[in-house]
């Protein structure tokens, strides 16, 4: 009879287990891995999408649990420092009190609803993290925008997401205020930070009244969660719409393997808040895992600083872009010690080859780089374990099937130069945008066959890893050959002069069009006969790579054009260089 009984109760944990409807919500006995590795499965199609999911009860309020059972490492959830020296550090408790208040201020003095759209336009403050989670927990969709935008941006932003609440900071309210008249939809303004202003709400005060019981929504899976803006590199910024699930569960394995994160981790990831990289690293994958999310507010990115950051505090896990990888090795960081640092990662732009080897040799650590977009979690990535290609954007990611395709969206053999794409015939993956909002045409014009196409050239080896070509856009066609500019700028920054290089078409009567490098020269090389120093780059090209692909033109800057993400701007050289033809 014993043994009959354990075998039913044996059963009714896997069906517990197995269950597609199945929260975290009210059980306390799971330990921490089991969070983690149930998230992981469901990217691993090993389960079945819950219908309902809420990341602020399903993830964040069971750590909360863990922590106060001692049955989590004791790691505070967040941990925000300024360059003033201000500090705050919130377990994950405290983060769930305080975004219960904050989700009452939206609901009833915001007056916000389930399914209305919130937009957050902040710079770095620990305000951002609890509005999201505030978001999330009443079902309001939350709009992050960068606090680099100007006015004009903003009223465009306002008016295309139809938001019914702005929230900004008090230093961003004034410049905001002559275009807010404008937009129809607005019914609160929310100001952050201290002092009153008129026709405004302050966040703060109402804290400070609010109470701190909220029933969290009940979301389904699919219901939106966030839109955010793409980075306009190549265009006007793409509104991208991401469900409850797609980030709040899509993000287990990006976290687990690619950001090599658990309990014990600290993250930082120095992305602005306006873009979906702070949604990869500074919330969804670090809280999905379980770990701390380092913030440091920083007005400016200075190589030193981000060195003494790394040097003071136990952060374990480090994430900025390539060009602010870049930046650091240029300032040589040998001479630092970052004590607990031990796994970076980058993306959002190409790594060249060069600033991975200089990182290896100033700190002994690799960098793990991994490719996604606004419209996905990591696509491909140089996961920890796994053999890293310098240069290569890595494997595929779970659920990813992500393969190379033509024009008509035929998958091409290994090695072969095409689309990288995302299959989503017969199954769509669940972790992959909703839509572009109010945009059907350009919802559609992203899927070609049986794939989603993400608008980047690329080549698979034979090992499985992706190799970046460029924006398809970006693409020289001089004499019928194709070249890529990331590899020609991957072999000028292997030369001294070289601080920093765009690779773009430029016209010519014989060719078609030709490689023109615009070059940033290292300070010991400004001074240099540019002529001379042209020809000796030109050489070198020839020396490091295919010579057909050396570029014809040359030409000295004093820098580059760069969105807010400090993404180069390959679009603006190219339109000059065309504009006379
Ligand atoms: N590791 C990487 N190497 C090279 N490029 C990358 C890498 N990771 C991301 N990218 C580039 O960044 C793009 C995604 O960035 P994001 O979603 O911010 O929008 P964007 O393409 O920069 O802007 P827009 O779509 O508005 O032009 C990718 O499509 C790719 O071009």
């Amino acid at each position: 009879a014993l043994t009959a009984k354990l075998g039913r109760c044996f059963h009714r944990c896997l069906r517990i287990l197995r269950s597609p409807c199945r929260s975290f919500h009210g059980n306390n006995r799971l330990l921490t891995s089991q969070i983690v590795s149930y998230y992981e499965s469901i990217n691993q199609c090993k389960k079945e999408l819950p219908e309902y999911f809420n990341f602020a009860s399903d993830v964040l309020d069971e750590w909360a649990r863990l922590e106060k059972d001692g049955r989590k490492p004791a790691n505070p959830a967040f941990w925000w420092v300024s360059d003033e020296g201000e500090e705050v550090k919130w377990s994950f408790e405290e983060l769930g009190s305080l975004s219960r208040k904050a989700a009452n201020v939206l609901c009833e003095a915001c007056a916000l609803q389930r399914g209305d759209r919130a937009m957050a336009v902040l710079p770095r403050v620990p305000e951002w993290w609890l509005l999201n989670v505030a978001c999330m927990r009443a079902g309001i969709v939350f709009i992050p925008g960068t606090s680099q935008l100007t006015a004009k941006d903003i009223s465009y932003r306002l008016q295309a997401s139809k938001a019914k609440c702005i929230i900004t900071s008090d230093t961003l309210a004034p410049a905001l205020e002559s275009v807010l008249p404008g937009s129809q939809f607005l019914r609160s303004k929310l100001i952050v930070g201290r002092g009153s202003r008129a026709g405004w709400l302050n966040l703060k005060e109402l804290l400070a009244v609010a109470s701190a019981d909220h029933e969290c929504v009940k979301t389904r899976s699919h219901e939106p969660m966030v839109v955010y803006f793409t980075s306009g590199t190549t265009g006007f910024p793409k509104m991208v719409v991401q469900s409850h699930s797609s980030y709040g569960i899509g993000f287990a394995t990006t976290g687990r393997y690619w950001m090599n994160l658990t309990p014990s981790d600290i993250m930082w990831n120095t992305s602005d808040t306006g873009w979906a990289k702070s949604a990869w690293g500074s919330v969804f994958a670090p809280w999905v895992c379980g770990s701390c999310v380092f913030v440091h507010n920083m007005p400016q990115f200075k190589p030193e600083v981000i060195a003494e950051t790394l040097s003071r505090y136990p952060i374990t896990t480090f994430c900025t872009a390539p060009t602010a990888f870049c930046m650091l090795v240029q300032h040589d960081v040998s001479s630092y010690k970052f004590l607990s640092l031990k796994h970076c990662v980058t993306g959002g732009e190409a790594l060249n080859p060069e600033v991975f080897a200089k990182w290896k040799i100033q700190t002994g650590l690799d960098i793990h780089e991994g490719y996604g977009q606004t419209e996905t979690v990591a696509i491909c990535a140089n996961m920890k374990g796994m053999k890293i290609k310098p240069g290569s954007l890595g494997k595929a990611v779970p659920p990813y099937d992500v393969q190379i395709v033509d024009d008509h969206g035929a998958v091409v053999p290994a090695g072969e130069e095409g689309t990288i794409a995302v299959r989503v015939q017969p199954t769509r993956p669940f972790c992959l945008f909703s839509q572009y909002l109010d945009n059907p045409e350009q919802t559609a014009a992203s899927m070609r066959g049986d794939f989603y196409v993400t608008g980047d050239r690329g080549v698979m080896d034979e090992e499985g890893y992706v190799w970046f070509v460029g924006r398809a856009d970006d693409i020289i066609n001089s004499a019928g050959y194709r070249i890529g500019p990331f590899e020609v700028e991957s072999a000028l920054l292997q030369h001294p002069a070289v601080s920093e290089v765009a690779v773009v078409s430029s016209p010519d009567p014989v060719r078609g069009e030709v490689v023109k490098a615009f070059i940033v020269l290292a300070p010991a090389f400004v001074s240099h006969d540019p002529e001379k120093l042209t020809h000796e780059l030109q050489q070198h090209v020839k020396k490091v790579t295919a010579p057909y692909k050396y570029p014809r033109k040359v030409e000295f800057v004093q820098g580059l054009p760069k969105t807010a993400t400090g993404k180069i701007q390959r679009k603006v050289l190219r339109s000059k260089e065309w504009a006379s033809i």
